[in-house]
């Protein structure tokens, strides 16, 4: 990547780099949800499952049920392409705030462009094979939320271990130009630490897309499915938020008690990285602000109530 690129103070989806091929992993969720104040707290997520297998072939056709980021009866519009005359320029400044060694937030890093393309680049792949759709556990417990994977496939039984989704699909290749934007992110959050060791380039080979909609919720957990080698040399999570709020919480150590956590807003168009010493920090979605996302995103992609989350990783 040249340092023209890294010096872009808002990289564009459309600057391209070079691919990176391979492989790559995810979350390892606490199996300690009980009926208590975590469960409260975080009720989007049933924790305690993730220890089962599953792969029934009934699960998976249940599965694959279409989920669309658009609005129903927006498709046909096709307003999410065209041209619509609605202002997308960034009014608001980009910032930033660390949040302790290897964890900082771009606040605003994401153009309204971009933020648009990447709704466009989701809902295409999203309804496609590989696309979106809510995990089972094998006691046939659904995941509230709606998920999909590019570069590889990860799921919360079987982590990284299936190659192929319980439908038989495989995960869309990472877009290139999501590859290259990420790897931007990160050069500019390293710009902004004390030394850029706290969080090391990686080179993202799986992406997990989320959508909550606005009661969903995702359960305190940590992302370390991925390789020993990935965690131990603190390779970042980078997680891009796209459409309504969400309250965010985190801490070092596990809780049942959320007053022990620390808590973040982020907004659409925010880039959280967490890495280095911040790598396995326990987090979770407790909140999703209903009416929060910024009206022109909405306006020119008909985006539905909720949030769009893609995170990075490096298997
Ligand atoms: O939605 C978010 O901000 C976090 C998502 C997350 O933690 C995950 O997918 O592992
Ligand atoms: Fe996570």
């Amino acid at each position: 990547m040249s340092m023209a690129l890294c010096l872009q103070p808002k990289p564009s989806l459309y600057f391209k780099s070079s691919l990176f091929a391979g492989s790559t992993g995810m979350a390892q969720f606490r199996g300690v949800v009980k009926q208590g104040r975590v469960q409260d707290v975080f009720h989007g997520v049933v924790i305690g499952k993730c220890k089962r297998y599953h792969n029934s072939s009934a699960n998976a056709l249940r599965q694959t049920q279409p989920f669309s980021l658009i609005l129903p009866g927006a498709e046909s519009t096709n307003l999410a392409r065209e041209s619509t005359g609605i202002e997308l320029g960034n009014t608001l400044p980009s910032s930033h705030e660390i949040l302790g060694s290897g964890m900082i937030i771009l606040k605003n890093y994401i153009s309204l462009k971009d933020q648009v393309d990447i709704v466009n680049i989701c809902q295409k792949l999203g309804m496609g094979p590989g696309g979106f759709y809510q995990a089972s556990y094998r006691s046939g417990v659904k995941q509230r939320l709606h998920r999909m994977c590019y570069g590889r496939n990860w799921d919360p039984e079987t982590k990284y271990s299936e190659r192929y989704r319980s439908d038989g699909s495989l995960p869309p290749p990472i877009p290139d130009e999501l590859i290259s934007f990420v790897q931007t992110a990160i050069q500019d959050a390293q710009a902004h630490l004390n030394s850029a060791n706290e969080i090391p380039l990686m080179c993202p080979n799986i992406c997990l897309v989320n959508f909550y909609t606005t009661t969903d919720r995702l359960g305190l957990h940590q992302d370390r499915s991925e390789s020993s080698d990935s965690l131990k040399r603190g390779l970042p999570v980078v997680s891009l938020s796209i459409g309504d709020s969400a309250e965010f919480l985190y801490g070092h150590t596990y809780t049942e008690d959320e007053n022990e956590l620390s808590k973040v807003v982020l907004q659409s168009g925010d880039v959280m990285i967490f890495g280095g010493k911040s790598r396995l920090i326990y987090h979770g979605v407790k909140t999703i602000f209903p009416n929060s996302a910024p009206p022109p995103l909405l306006q020119r992609t008909k985006l539905r109530p909720g949030r769009l989350n893609l995170t990075f990783r490096e298997y």
